[in-house]
């Protein structure tokens, strides 16, 4: 086996550079636990099937665009239902929760839990823990079947309740104890999951026989390793309507701005991606890409050229964007949320009335402005079709991940495979747009705005340690250290 440098990691090295970041098993750390056969093998859905289980060795890269020297690289077990199950079905008592803002496929995830835990395996006690975290220990529970849960993946939100902030440890995992619960599913995203690997710690220190999984959310997509969150595809879907309402306004009138706000508190994906997928966006602004309004190259030059040339424009923001522009107006003390993330301005009323009162001043132009905030209309919607497939796969790969007895994982897709990353690899870092990357080098010629940076910037930005994320191409990643393109670099490994 590998060598164990903490209980979140389980390395496993093999031959020509290959790594194998494992995820913990409860038998890690509970001797002679009993096994049973998976009872998928007499599930008259699956006797169809070949090849009923997953392999023990299949393992997924973490990276694809490898050359013929590259070392194996970074692997993870690759998720799936395994020939032995760690718990009896009578013995599984499960719970899922719900942690952080609202994103579009939460109640499919929910859902597909159930009817696994249900029809795959036979566990019938799965409860909803109310409210999020602190539902643990100040809340009731909701008991969960397939009855309940039918048709919640038609409804937005999540049917359990979520919150922010009431992370305590030991009281939940008392809790957890006290209930007799077993497997907790927890869905959450970058700050919810460094709570589940704090409950994971706990449960390991206490020795307790309880599977702990969390499965990745954040409309923002600002969770590493994994290709994407589910719910962005439906959110980039659903900006489509603001940013077609924002170029109707804009065209019928002259001299029109139509300004879109969309979510992504630290990362721009969703404006990028709802950007690159409408084609009537003219400018572009993301957390990630600092910009500035006055003076040459700057935002209000950019916006007098395209209203001359065009007679209209669209302009999209995401909320986070342009933060270190707004002066310092948020009542003292209210700067975070009760997770601790930082409490944002309305970035978009903002530049909106920056607009306005450059061009009335100067009232050489005088044009006519709309705003649209469509934030919590996107991130409250029901999950499209697409990510409630990928909803239902994650649900099942936790599930399987867990009967099988693994713990302290969360459930992820990479490179279209669904895998089993460790805690630790999802907590490290926040996903990233790398505006030195192929990705927004092609956003920024599908709207040709400037890039609002000068050569100090562009210098600080290729220089970023920040490792491409899963929505690239990677190809033309930046080493993080030479700055130099991968076929220029020994073993890159930065992309
Ligand atoms: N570093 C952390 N350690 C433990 N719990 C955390 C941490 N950060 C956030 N949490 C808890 O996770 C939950 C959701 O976190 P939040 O950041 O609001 O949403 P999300 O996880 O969806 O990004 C909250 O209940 C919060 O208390
Ligand atoms: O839910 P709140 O407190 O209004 O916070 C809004 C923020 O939550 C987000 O939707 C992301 O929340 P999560 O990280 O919890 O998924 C951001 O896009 C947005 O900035
Ligand atoms: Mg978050």
């Amino acid at each position: 086996m590998g060598d164990e440098t903490n209980s979140q990691i389980k390395v496993v090295s093999g031959p020509a550079g290959y790594v194998l970041q494992d995820v913990p098993h409860l038998n890690d750390y509970i001797p002679d636990l009993p096994t049973y056969p998976n009872p998928l093998r007499s599930n008259p859905a699956y006797s169809v099937v070949k090849q009923y289980f997953v392999h023990v060795d299949d393992t997924v890269p973490q990276k694809i665009v490898v050359h013929k020297e590259s070392p194996r690289g970074i692997h993870f077990r690759r998720a799936g239902p395994r020939q032995k199950v760690y718990f009896d079905a009578d013995e599984v008592h499960a719970c899922i929760v719900t942690c952080g803002g609202l994103c579009p496929g939460l109640n499919t995830v929910i859902r597909e839990l159930v009817c696994s835990l249900y029809h795959m395996y036979g566990a019938t006690k799965v409860l909803g823990i109310d409210g999020g975290y602190r539902g643990f220990y100040s809340r009731n529970s909701i008991t969960l079947t397939p009855k309940v849960v039918n048709d919640i993946h038609k409804r937005g939100g999540t049917i359990i309740g979520t919150s922010r902030g009431g992370h305590d440890t030991s009281k939940i995992v008392d809790s957890i104890q006290d209930r007799g619960i077993n497997q907790v599913y927890i869905i959450g995203g970058d700050g919810t999951l460094k709570g589940a690997a704090a409950i994971f710690e706990e449960v390991r220190r206490r020795g307790l026989k309880v599977a702990v999984v969390g499965i990745p959310k954040t409309i923002d997509n600002d969770i590493p390793v994994i290709d994407r969150s589910f719910g962005f595809d439906t959110a980039v879907e659903e900006a489509q309507r603001a940013i077609n309402a924002a170029h109707v306004e804009a065209e019928s009138v002259e001299n029109g701005v139509g300004v879109v706000k969309l979510m992504g508190r630290y990362s721009g994906f969703i404006a990028m991606y709802a950007t690159l997928a409408s084609r009537d966006v003219d400018c572009c602004l993301i957390p990630e890409s600092p910009f500035f309004l006055e003076g040459k190259g700057g935002l209000f030059e950019y916006v007098e050229k395209t209203l001359k040339e065009n007679g209209h424009m669209v302009i999209v923001i995401a909320e986070g964007a342009g933060q270190e522009l707004l002066s310092g107006s948020l009542q003292p003390g209210a700067e975070k949320d009760p997770s601790g993330n930082r409490q944002l301005q309305d970035v978009g009323l903002w530049i909106s009335n920056r607009i306005k009162e450059h061009f009335a001043k100067r009232n050489k132009m005088v044009l006519t402005l709309k705003y649209i905030d469509p934030t919590y209309m996107i991130r409250a919607i029901p999950s499209n079709a697409a990510d409630n497939v990928y909803c239902t796969l994650l649900a099942q790969s936790a599930v399987h991940g867990a009967m099988a007895g693994y713990t302290g994982y969360t459930s992820g897709l990479v490179n279209g495979r669904q895998t089993y990353i460790p805690f630790n690899r999802i907590t490290e870092r926040q996903n990233k747009v790398v505006i030195t990357d192929r990705m927004w080098a092609r956003l920024l010629s599908s709207t040709n705005q400037p890039s609002f940076l000068g050569p100090k910037e562009m210098a600080e930005a290729i220089k970023e340690e920040e490792p491409p994320t899963g929505l690239l191409d990677g190809e033309n990643c930046q080493d993080a250290h030479s700055g130099k393109p991968p076929d220029e670099i020994e073993h890159s490994n930065t992309c």
